[in-house]
């Protein structure tokens, strides 16, 4: 059975919750680990007042003994400490009175997915949508991503990940090692050891809040330690890049996915693109340059994994774009809910975790067993095959 997930709850209902199916036993969690990435989710210049709210931490209902996995569904909630200024809003039981007690939606944002959640699920009040809309769900989506992380970490893989630019503010790539890396974007609050592009970044966000508006920009992941081979070429939804891209634009917001050049590779003749293979016995085979961004074939190549992806800008203004009210078909402004301005920093640690959990995910379906221990005898047992090649 390979790993898989949902989630569920809405962002001003009690909670989040989530499922995870496929962990191997005897995967030692560190709570406090998968707690830290959720905080790191939490940070970041422009974001809205909720955030002060929640202090997002994972309380683990299933499938955990003595801090080791057991082989059943791991099962999570995140808490919406919102939800106490929610629960008439959110009452399930029919509300009696207005739709201000209910703070009924009925003018669709653009940008969001009120009108189109609206239409389809034939629900006059996009309420229903946006709190399922919400990106309040990626809190869930890290909380899941933390264990495959740690996973991925049992085995000596590394994420890391950070901003690469906000509405056109470019941070100097980090050229740094994994360790630092993730040393440097832990610390930071914009995820870039680049102070100088920090403050810019900053100064930027606080002008566009100040004019109602919002931005998006550009985030990058990084995985090492990866063996050559996860993934597949054999069959279009087995190619683990097209898994991972998948993954990334699933996130709220998220419009595109490059690996290593990226887009630049269709600007440049082949001899500037493709990766020189090279060999030596300490290493094995191995690249002059990672151009590719770590896949070939839909595979691994065992070279660093280069994923970016990029965020549009936020969805709602506090100066509304225009819209057209539901009921009354007349033109009007956009409905204001409370937002963030700018949520790339955030962005950029939902973006490490779901590109681990597609690794994780993959990683699995390569090495798999029921235990921690099968797993570890089949990597070597591969990883042998690969040296002996
Ligand atoms: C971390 C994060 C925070 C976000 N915060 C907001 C927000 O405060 N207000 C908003 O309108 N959209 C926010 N978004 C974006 C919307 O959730 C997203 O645009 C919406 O669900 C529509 O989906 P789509 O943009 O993927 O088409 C956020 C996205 C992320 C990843
Ligand atoms: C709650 C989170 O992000 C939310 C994502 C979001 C949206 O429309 O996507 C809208 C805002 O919700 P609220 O109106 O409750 O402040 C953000 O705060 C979170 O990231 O945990």
């Amino acid at each position: 059975m390979s790993l898989r997930y949902l989630t569920a709850g809405e962002t001003h209902g009690p909670q989040l919750t989530a499922i995870i199916e496929g962990l191997p036993s005897n995967l030692e969690l560190d709570f406090e680990e998968i707690n830290f990435q959720l905080q790191r989710r939490q940070k970041g210049h422009g974001r809205g007042r909720r955030m002060q709210i929640e202090t997002d931490t994972a309380t683990i209902v299933g499938g955990v003994r003595h801090g080791r996995t057991t082989g059943a569904p791991v099962a999570l909630f995140v808490e919406n400490k919102d939800w106490k200024h929610w629960t008439t809003v959110m009452n399930i039981e029919p509300v009696e009175g207005s739709d201000e007690t209910k703070r009924r939606v009925h003018r669709p944002r653009p940008g969001h997915a009120d009108l189109n959640g609206g239409l389809k699920y034939n629900l006059k009040d996009l309420r229903n949508v946006l709190e399922r809309s919400s990106a309040r769900e990626t809190a869930a989506r890290v909380a899941v991503g933390a264990i495959a992380r740690q996973l991925l970490a049992r085995f000596g893989i590394k994420v890391a990940g950070h901003v690469v630019s906000i509405c056109g503010v470019e941070a100097a790539a980090p050229n740094l090692p994994i360790d630092e890396l993730i040393r440097v974007t832990e610390e930071s609050p914009v995820r870039v050891a680049d102070k100088a592009a920090e403050q810019k970044m900053i100064e930027l966000i606080d002008k566009t809040k100040e004019d109602g508006d919002s931005i998006g920009g550009i985030v990058e992941c990084i995985v090492e330690g990866l063996p050559v081979g996860l993934g597949s070429h054999v069959q279009w939804d087995r190619k683990l890049e097209g898994r991972i891209a998948q993954a990334v634009v699933s996130i709220n917001a998220f419009k595109g996915v490059e690996f290593g050049l990226g887009f630049e590779a269709g600007r440049r003749p082949g001899s500037q693109v493709h990766d020189p293979i090279l060999y030596n016995e300490q290493q094995g085979f191995h690249r002059a340059s990672n151009n590719a961004g770590g896949f070939e074939g839909g595979m691994t190549t065992g070279e660093p994994l280069v994923v970016r992806g990029v965020m549009k800008p936020i969805p709602t203004l506090y100066k509304p774009l225009p819209s057209v009210d539901i009921d009354t078909k007349e033109p009007f402004t956009a409905q204001v809910e409370r937002s963030d301005a700018c949520a790339v920093p955030a962005a950029s640690v939902v973006l490490e975790h779901a590109v681990a959990w597609e690794v994780a995910k993959a990683f699995l379906e390569k090495f798999g067993g029921d235990s921690i221990e099968e797993i570890q005898a089949n990597l070597d047992n591969y990883l042998k095959q690969v040296a002996a090649y």
